[in-house]
């Protein structure tokens, strides 16, 4: 007996927050009408995460436990039955026994996309309609393993994968571009990091957002010196408009 780790509750899964419909941020999906179920607990602590109330254990009494049918209902009450792209998002949504809540959803024609920065891989990401793979670079101080990161690489379909890696400086940029040399059949997208004041609550919407169209402009002036055309360059569109503002 005993061993089986507290991350999840069987088949339930452990929601920090389900917001929208608002539009999707980032990456490829950038202004797509979307809800968001934010899964709470993480295997990673990078430096920089923006969304530590999902992330980190003081946080654990507001992540509820939630049957797949229980978060549809709510994802439907959110949309007004209408479908529209669902983003599964975290801490780490693979840790999440998510393959239900897809399978319902996309029954009821929802579609469904997942980020993750490719820490476990899961069956039934061949079931997603995108996955976002973000493997963090130098500055967020987590080291990638490549093996498992390259099983999530193959448990979906190249043509619904993308790559999408935060650039805070050089450093971090100049790994972008090996990784990215590793994967030539996935879309990349690079995103400037926005440095977020701790901690997170309601409160600290506050944004550097200077900092962060600097960083944009060094980036895209970074991609096009390198002649780097295969790359997309995109700012989080909800922090430029609402800052870290949580549930937009
Ligand atoms: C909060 S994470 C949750 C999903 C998953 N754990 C991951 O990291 O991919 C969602 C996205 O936000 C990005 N992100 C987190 N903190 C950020 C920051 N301070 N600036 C820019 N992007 C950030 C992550 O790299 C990831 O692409
Ligand atoms: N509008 C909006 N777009 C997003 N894209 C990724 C997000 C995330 O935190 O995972 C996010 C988010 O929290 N809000
Ligand atoms: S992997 Fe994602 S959720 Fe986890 S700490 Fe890093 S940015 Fe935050
Ligand atoms: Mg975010």
């Amino acid at each position: 007996m005993g061993g089986i780790p507290s991350v999840t509750t069987g088949d339930k899964i452990r929601v920090s927050e389900i917001f929208g419909p608002t539009i999707q941020g980032e990456g490829a999906l950038i202004g797509v009408p979307t809800v968001f179920v934010r899964t709470g607990g993480c295997d990673y602590r990078c430096s920089w995460c923006d969304s530590l109330h999902a992330v980190d254990a003081e946080y654990r009494d507001t992540w509820k436990p939630m049957a797949p049918a229980a978060v549809m209902a709510e994802i439907e009450a959110l949309s007004g039955g209408a479908p529209l792209m669902v983003s599964l998002s975290g801490g780490n949504p693979a840790i999440q026994p998510l393959g239900a809540l897809i399978e319902l959803g996309q029954g009821k024609g929802y579609r469904f996309a997942l980020e993750t920065q490719g820490s476990l891989a899961r069956p039934w990401f061949g079931d997603l309609d995108m996955l976002v793979l973000s493997p963090k670079p130098p500055s967020s101080g987590m080291p990638v393993d490549w093996q498992i990161f390259n099983h999530c690489v193959a448990a979906a379909a190249e043509a619904k994968t993308v790559l999408k890696i935060v650039v805070f400086d050089e450093q971090d940029y100049q790994w972008a571009r090996e990784v990215a040399g590793h994967y030539p059949d996935l879309a990349v997208y690079l995103q400037p990091g926005n440095h977020t004041p701790p901690p997170p609550d309601d409160d600290a919407a506050v944004v550097d957002q200077e900092g962060v169209d600097a960083r944009m402009r060094w980036l895209v002036d970074r991609v096009i010196e390198d002649r780097w055309f295969t790359a997309k360059v995109l700012p989080q569109l909800h922090v430029m408009l609402w800052g870290n503002k949580r549930g937009v």
